[in-house]
């Protein structure tokens, strides 16, 4: 973690930080200005193409039309509770829908200078859901909006239906640029900058041409034909504050726009909710049909409470929770500058806070989930394991690691919430391993679970090549049934094969399955070749003494009637069998793959089939080139299909999984070593990190900056990764859980801190 704080402000709001070190940079002296940017003229050439770029960039985001102006106002968003009714009421008959204290404001405003009528209110129920709105019969001079209660945290992410003719104004002040809205849908919308645009000081007003209208008697200030005549620079516009509002805009443009913003919204309101929603400690007042992405208003059970919530989260760096002062409590602003890891911050420290106090005063039980999300069909043996009080499966909240068979996940984007991912199955060809080092993700298979399955797939293939009995079968089958037993005993010499006893196996690959298929096939009166270059001691003991083991591939090659491919799929793996390779293979030889496609370069071996260099190809992979070819048998990737298999993987898998997300300790792990550290309910930190020198007595030294003592530790390391366990001793509490997680975050080679806190659920069976 980078940041310091976390700051949950209603507004002026966290800003992202990339925004604040561009500004920062470009302080002093603004593109070889030699001034700071606050220096400019507004008049100067650079101002305008700051202002430019603004609105350029603002266009874009919200796909504003032509036929719309975009202006840059002083005044908050307050000032429009009074331009809008002053610049837009022709006929004195304008409708408020009253949805919080922001719509109240701005209807206490516009009774000043117009009629008023309020379409639909929520006021009798505390603004806790939106107000019914029924489709407007009326005609209005417009109908204004607060399209996010700030203060209640409710939100229109739907538009009421309305007429035709209706001219919708909005209040888009604390919603704007963080949910998709169409701008067409509406005649005006307003935001005040300081929560999702940049600093305060400006508001953008952005209104269609055609309800702008000049206003002889207004005063100039208040009239937006002087904005948009003078392209909002009719007097000195709030310069410092559209130079900031520009850098947001772009780098909201940058991260991907609105759409993905609003993604990343709902993901973060709705893992705070789902774990407001859980705890029996924290109450939302909020209706959940009613709910804002970007402003959760939550409870404890008193106001007492509440302040401690909010001094004790200050205290640990999460800043600015306390609810609006007219409503009290807790409220976490959730801007799109707010990491996911701000809220998984603030989460944890809700369930320390609520289980201190349970313990302290006897208040209530606290529940903890993780999200996984499946892909592929996994067994429901492995699924039932993973208990619904510690778990959900596939919520639209951000996974915290993923279940997969063979579903490829190359080119997917790996939220930064998964921890972990496990595949149910052996190869991990699918899953992006360097983006998975390099985020710290803990990638698991379950080594072992289908070999079974493959090996005895393999066998029947072996078995049914030598002898070509579905071919016989299938000739049968068309038969016409009449002397069907003379002509079938006339026909079969057609059929005849050869045996596999005696003859020869190699066995490229000696992992899980091609030790089980070498001590078969010795059984069978085989002769077994092995090639396996990285042959495991735990390998070399379960496999029978009468394996002949070569040191060259082209060796086993020359001397194999039977070829079986049992290896990962890996850069060196890749085509391992190939034009140059299979020149080595025993004229008439048969190669059989059930170990992935790309092993084998298969317009090579469609040339050997034709001259003769190999009588069969036999492999769970389909190949276009392949299609179609005489001696090739395909199947549909079927070697780990089987109950049994399906069962024993999703099992190990489910388990692995869960042992790893409840306690830190990883096993079959393909990128972490295994780290097994016997987990007792304290407090445990898990590092990922580089393997190099000095991390664990900087990691050791920054607990010792925190008071903090440590109960036992481990670290174990694999290729460049390494990982660190600690666990706090008995004692320790852990007030400034984000703070400790940043500063050993920020430590160089530290890839990913976690905090395994011992809440009740998360403890292990
Ligand atoms: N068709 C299917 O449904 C299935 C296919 N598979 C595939 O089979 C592969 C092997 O599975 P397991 O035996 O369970 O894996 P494993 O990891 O137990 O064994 C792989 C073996 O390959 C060896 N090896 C690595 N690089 C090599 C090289 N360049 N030359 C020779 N040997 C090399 C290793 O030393 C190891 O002994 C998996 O990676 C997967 O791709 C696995 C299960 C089901
Ligand atoms: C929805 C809404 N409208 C209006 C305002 C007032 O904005 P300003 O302080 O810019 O006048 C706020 C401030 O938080 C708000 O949230
Ligand atoms: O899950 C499956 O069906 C595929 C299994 C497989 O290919 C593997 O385990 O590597």
């Amino acid at each position: 973690m980078t940041h310091p704080i976390y700051n949950f402000s209603a507004g002026p709001a966290v800003m992202p930080q990339a925004v604040l070190k561009e500004a920062h940079a470009h302080f002093l002296n603004y593109q070889q200005s030699g001034m700071s940017v606050m220096e400019l003229s507004h008049r100067s050439a650079l101002f305008e193409q700051i202002l430019a770029d603004a609105e350029a960039s603002l266009r874009r985001l919200m796909a504003i039309p032509d036929n719309y102006k975009v202006l840059f106002v002083q005044g908050g968003a307050s000032l429009q509770f009074s331009m809008v009714p002053l610049n837009l009421a022709h006929t004195n008959r304008v409708a408020y829908i009253d949805s919080g204290s922001w719509s109240q404001k701005a209807i206490a405003e516009a009774k000043k200078h117009v009629e008023v009528t309020v379409l639909a209110s929520s006021a009798d129920v505390n603004y806790s859901e939106l107000p019914q709105v029924n489709i407007v019969e009326d005609t209005y001079d417009y109908v204004h909006i607060t399209t996010n209660n700030t203060i209640e945290g409710t939100a229109f992410l739907e538009l009421p239906r309305m007429n035709d003719k209706t001219i919708l104004v909005a209040d888009m002040s604390s919603n704007i640029l963080s949910s998709t809205y169409n701008v067409t849908d509406f005649g005006l919308i307003y935001a005040g900058a300081q929560k999702n645009i940049g600093p305060a000081g400006v508001t953008i007003v952005i209104v269609r041409d055609d309800l702008i209208q000049t206003q002889p008697l207004l005063p100039t200030m208040l009239s937006y034909d002087t904005y948009a005549t003078a392209n909002s620079m009719y007097n000195t516009p709030p310069t410092f504050a559209i130079y900031m509002a520009k850098l947001v805009l772009e780098w909201l443009e940058a991260e991907g726009g609105v759409a993905l913003m609003e993604e990343r919204n709902r993901a973060k309101a709705e893992r705070l909710y789902r774990f407001i929603d859980e705890s029996d400690f924290y109450t939302s007042p909020v209706a959940p049909t009613s709910r804002s992405l970007t402003n959760i208003p939550f409870l404890t059970a008193s106001p007492t409470l509440d302040k401690q919530f909010t001094q004790e989260a200050a205290a640990a760096g999460l800043v600015n929770l306390e609810g609006h002062r007219s409503v009290g409590g807790m409220r976490a602003s959730l801007y799109n500058a707010m990491p996911l890891a701000g809220v998984d911050a603030l989460i944890d420290f809700m369930s320390v806070f609520a289980k201190k106090k349970s313990i302290d005063g006897g208040v209530a039980r606290m529940t903890h989930t993780y999200n996984i999300k499946t892909y592929n069909e996994i067994a429901p043996q492995g699924l039932g394991l993973l208990s619904p009080t510690k778990y959900r499966l596939n919520d639209q909240t951000p996974s915290d690691a993923i279940l997969l068979r063979s579903y490829n996940l190359q080119e997917e984007i790996l939220p930064d919430s998964v921890l972990a991912i496990a595949r149910a199955g052996a190869g991990v060809n699918n899953i992006p391993l360097e983006r998975c080092d390099d985020a710290g993700i803990v990638v698991m298979n379950t080594p072992g679970a289908n070999a079974n399955a493959v090996k005895e797939l393999v066998l029947a293939n072996l078995l049914t090549i030598a002898r070509p009995m579905i071919d016989g079968a299938n000739w049968v089958e068309q038969l016409p049934n009449e002397d069907i037993a003379t002509r079938v005993e006339a026909g079969k010499k057609r059929f005849v094969g050869t045996e596999i006893y005696g003859k020869t196996l190699g066995i490229v690959g000696l992992g899980h399955i091609g030790r089980l298929i070498a001590n078969d096939a010795i059984a069978l009166g085989m002769k077994v070749v092995i090639y396996d270059p990285y042959v495991s001691v735990e390998a070399a003991w379960q496999v029978s003494r009468e394996v002949e083991r070569v040191d060259e591939l082209k060796q086993l090659l020359a001397m194999s009637d039977y070829v079986t491919l049992h290896v990962p799929l890996l850069d060196s793996t890749a085509e391992m069998i190939n034009a140059d390779s299979i020149k080595a293979i025993k004229p008439g030889a048969v190669l059989l793959n059930f170990a992935r496609g790309e092993l084998v370069q298969t317009t090579a071996v469609v040339a050997a089939l034709k001259n003769g260099q190999l009588a069969h190809y036999v492999a769970d992979f389909a190949d276009e080139h392949l299609f179609g070819q005489a001696g090739v048998r395909i199947l549909p990737h079927l070697g780990a299909s089987t109950i049994e298999a399906e069962e024993n993987c999703a099992i190990m898998a489910a388990k692995e999984l869960s042992h790893f997300l409840e306690t830190g300790n990883i096993r079959n792990s393909v990128n972490f070593p295994r780290v097994e550290l016997p987990y007792r309910e304290t407090i445990r930190i898990a590092i990922a990190h580089q393997n190099v020198p000095n991390m664990v007595g900087q990691f050791t030294t920054k607990l010792a900056e925190h008071q903090l003592n440590i109960g036992d530790m481990i670290n174990r390391s694999r290729g460049k990764i390494a990982y660190t366990l600690i666990d706090l001793d008995k004692t320790s509490t852990l007030t400034h859980c984000n703070q400790l997680i940043s500063d050993l975050s920020s430590i160089a080679g530290s890839i990913r801190v976690r905090v395994i806190q011992p809440v009740k659920s998360l403890q292990p069976n």
